[in-house]
Formats: C-alpha cells, sequence, structure tokens
C-alpha cells in the first residue's frame, strides 16, 4: 500500500470522529411523553408481550433487522492472526458495507476467543439480539466447526462470510469469466492457492455447480494436496486427487484457471506465461493480491483478471454477497442460509453483469461505458439493482427450501 493511501486511510478512520459507525434512533425521544413511552414505564409494555409471545420481538425490538458481525481475529483479511482488537476497523467496516448497500444494522463485536469452545459459547448466548450471525475473519480450520457448532444451537442464520461469502462471488465471477474465454466449468483445470476458509469453500460450491473433482488442485503451504500426504486434515483431504503435481508451479502448468485466497505475491510470472491459452487468474488475497495485476497483464494479454480490491476492474469481493445474502434471509426471517440460497445468488450475481450498466454505477467509477467483457465479469457494489435480485433470488430460495418462516414478501413476488 503506497504511503499516501496509508495516511489517507488512517486518516478517514480517525476524523472527524475516530471508527465509521455509530448509533441511529428510530423513534423520537425529546419529551417527558416520549421518554415514557420509550423507557421506563412504556418500555415494560413490549417486555410483557415478547415474555408471553417471543415472536413479538420481531414486531417491537430491531432483531428481525439486526445482524451480529463477529470475529475472534484469527485471519484478519490476509494480514493473519492481528488478534480481535485490531480485527475491529474491518468488522466496522462490514457494518459500513451492510447498512449502505442493504439497510441491514450492524454490532460488529470483537471476541477475546481463540480457543473454539470459548468463541462458540459466547457466539450462542448472543442468539436473543440478533436476526443473524456473520462471522468474520477466522482462521480454518477451525472456522468449520465453529460454524457448524453455531448453525446448530442458534435459530437464526449463521454464515461464515469468508467461507460462503466469497464462494459466491468467486463462482459468479468464474461462470461469467469462463464463458468469455469459450471455456466450461466441467473442463476447466482449477488451481486454488489457499485451503482455509475462502478455499475449501469456493471449491466446494464449484463441485456443486458443475466443476470435477479430478480437474481441481488445492494448494496450501506444503504444496499440492495429494493422495500421498499424511498432513491434512479433514477438509483438505476431501481434496486430495492421485497426482503428480507438487508445487504451485507443477499445478499451474497448462492450468486455466488460478484463485488465490493466500497471501500476496505468491504467483510468479512464469506461473502465469505457463497457463493455458485463455487463462483467468483470480487474485483474491487482501489487502496485497497473489500478484499485482499490471505485472500479470504484462506477461500476457488474453488473461482475465481480477482481484479482492475495489481500485481495479473485476473486484471480486464478497462485498457483493453477505449484504444481499442477509437482505433476503431477514426478509423471510430464515432459519438458516443454505446452499440453495447461495447458489441463488450466484446465479442472479452472474446473470445482472451481462445487462447494461446503469449510469449510478459509471459515475460511481468515473467511466463513460462499462460493458459485459474481460473487464466486467461482475457487476460492482455500487449497481442498485444488487439489492432488488439478489435478496429476491435468496428469499425464494428460502421460501422453496423450506427454512423461510414468513411468506416471501409481495415486493420479491415477480
Ligand atoms: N476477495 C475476497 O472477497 C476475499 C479474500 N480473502 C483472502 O483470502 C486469504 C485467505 O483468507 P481465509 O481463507 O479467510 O484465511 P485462512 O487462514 O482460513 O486460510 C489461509 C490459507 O492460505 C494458505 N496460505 C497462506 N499463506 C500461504 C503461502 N505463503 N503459501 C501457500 N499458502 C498459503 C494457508 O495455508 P496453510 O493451510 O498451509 O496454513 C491457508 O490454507 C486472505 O488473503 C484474504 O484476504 C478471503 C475472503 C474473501
Ligand atoms: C474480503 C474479506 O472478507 C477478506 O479479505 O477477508
Ligand atoms: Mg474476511
Amino acid at each position: 500500500m503506497s504511503d499516501d493511501l496509508t495516511r489517507d486511510a488512517l486518516r478517514y478512520h480517525a476524523e472527524p470522529v475516530p471508527g465509521k459507525l455509530a448509533t441511529a434512533l428510530t423513534k423520537p425521544c425529546s419529551t417527558q411523553a416520549e421518554l415514557s413511552l420509550a423507557y421506563t414505564p412504556g418500555v415494560a409494555a413490549p417486555v410483557r408481550a415478547i415474555a408471553e409471545e417471543p415472536l413479538d420481538a420481531f414486531r417491537y425490538t430491531g432483531r428481525g433487522n439486526l445482524v451480529g458481525v463477529i470475529s475472534n481475529g484469527t485471519a484478519v483479511l490476509g494480514l493473519g492472526n492481528t488478534g480481535p482488537l485490531a480485527s475491529k476497523p474491518v468488522m466496522e467496516g462490514k457494518a459500513v458495507l451492510f447498512k449502505q448497500f442493504a439497510d441491514i444494522d450492524v454490532f460488529d463485536i470483537e471476541v477475546e476467543a481463540e480457543d473454539p469452545d470459548d468463541f462458540v459459547e459466547t457466539v450462542a448466548r448472543l442468539g436473543p439480539t440478533f436476526g443473524g450471525i456473520n462471522l468474520e475473519d477466522i482462521a480454518a480450520p477451525a472456522c468449520f466447526d465453529i460454524e457448524r457448532r453455531l448453525a446448530e444451537r442458534m435459530d437464526i442464520p449463521v454464515f461464515h462470510d469468508d467461507q460462503h461469502g466469497t464462494a459466491v462471488i468467486v463462482a459468479a465471477g468464474l461462470l461469467n469469466a469462463l464463458e468469455l474465454q469459450g471455456k466450461a466449468l466441467a473442463d476447466a483445470r482449477i488451481v486454488c492457492l489457499g485451503a482455509g476458509a475462502a478455499g475449501i469453500a469456493s471449491m466446494n460450491l464449484l463441485l456443486n455447480l458443475g466443476a470435477r473433482a479430478e480437474n481441481l488442485r488445492l494448494v496450501d503451504r506444503k504444496g499440492v494436496i495429494h493422495a500421498g500426504r499424511d498432513d491434512l486434515n479433514q477438509w483438505k483431504s476431501a481434496f486430495a486427487v492421485e497426482t503428480a503435481d507438487r508445487t504451485l508451479e507443477d499445478a499451474l502448468s497448462g492450468a486455466d484457471v488460478f484463485i488465490g485466497v493466500s497471501g500476496p505475491d505468491l504467483l510468479t510470472r512464469e506461473m502465469v506465461a505457463s497457463m493455458a491459452a485463455g487463462p483467468v487468474v483470480f487474485a483474491l488475497s487482501n489487502p496485497d493480491p497473489e500478484i499485482r495485476p499490471e505485472v500479470a497483464r504484462a506477461v500476457r494479454d488474453d488473461l482475465i483478471l481480477a482481484t479482492g480490491r475495489t481500485d481495479y476492474p473485476n473486484q471480486v469481493n464478497n462485498v457483493l454477497g453477505f449484504p444481499f445474502i442477509f437482505r433476503g434471509a431477514l426478509d423471510v426471517r430464515a432459519s438458516a442460509i443454505n446452499v440453495p440460497m447461495t447458489t441463488a445468488a450466484v446465479r442472479a450475481l452472474a446473470e445482472l453483469a451481462r445487462e447494461p450498466v446503469p449510469s449510478e454505477v459509471l459515475t460511481a467509477y468515473g467511466r463513460d461505458d462499462l460493458a459485459f467483457g474481460p473487464d466486467y465479469i461482475i457487476p460492482t457494489p455500487f449497481d442498485p439493482r444488487l439489492g432488488e435480485r439478489v435478496p429476491a433470488a435468496v428469499a425464494r430460495a428460502a421460501v422453496d427450501s423450506g427454512v423461510a418462516r414468513v411468506e416471501l414478501p409481495a415486493r420479491y413476488q415477480t
């Protein structure tokens, strides 16, 4: 990151008030009469109602539109285990995105609990506060059990954004990028560097969508995950294949797709040069990608390139997913966010990128033109249609898959 950007970012976070969030009131409270309603004695009325009928919490409190963005800070962006306190700017940032793009309120909660049992116990007890839980920046492999255990204990959606949010955007972007390169997902040779939260979930979703296991190579710090390794946890070993490939370099030779969800500057010029004709390179590590776009583009001009960043074309980042997926889930009071719902989000995102781009987006990006093609494979976060299409698709999938607890809202019934 340049010195200028570092300075600007620190100033943005410090001024005019520290941080990016504050509490807003939704009811007036400036007279004796209003205070009597907001606080004692009036507040006793909704307390009694909710004690008698728990569903009244959705009527009398903000629970139904409130998501907990919760982290223990063990995998903060690509910066590693910075701990919970240093993760707070990211969690506040996720709150900004929930509010800005989907009008969802958020409490960011940073928990001093590296031990999964402590973390699960802490979060599970917060159920009454929230309509949904967005787990963020929790390292693999602990994140897999944490999410499963919380989903089993809680009756609201528990969604690990780095797993499923990322997987949705990777899949939507890849479906479009492969089509532009004239390739099919089922035939594509895909190499994923990073076998953690984002990597494992993205590969699982691609398998669901038609990628073939024998065409996938998952790579961690020790190299290719293959059948001969005896150091693999259960999530990695599900991807162990019989192959002679041992290094990232081996795996990438002739590959169609590189997906990087690992760390900065791990993909070399030579590796990009060795890929098949018309390759797709998603260098998604934040803030610094696996290869800088200008370096990759200098190697070859037939590639489609994406990063997780806002300052390059093709931002493959979970910001395109979690606000809109939760909007759809909350609107039907879903008890979970399941595969039919994430798959519906993939399709909605991929299809939206093929439509003409509205003027708001061109203005936000200072562009005269933007159209489906190698530099526009996925909508931008500022696309106002995202807030209609993705939640509608997710809510419908929730209803169809039986996890919705209220009917599909009229505005989604088109
Ligand atoms: N663009 C986007 O929307 C998103 C991007 N990301 C990015 O993906 C990265 C990983 O995040 P996440 O999955 O949550 O983290 P995890 O800690 O769960 O997983 C990290 C994975 O990356 C691997 N890895 C790290 N460094 C290296 C290296 N030098 N060489 C090879 N493999 C390496 C680790 O290998 P090992 O298992 O051997 O330790 C591990 O498998 C981060 O950079 C993050 O910013 C994540 C989510 C969304
Ligand atoms: C984008 C994001 O969630 C990450 O890099 O961790
Ligand atoms: Mg994250």
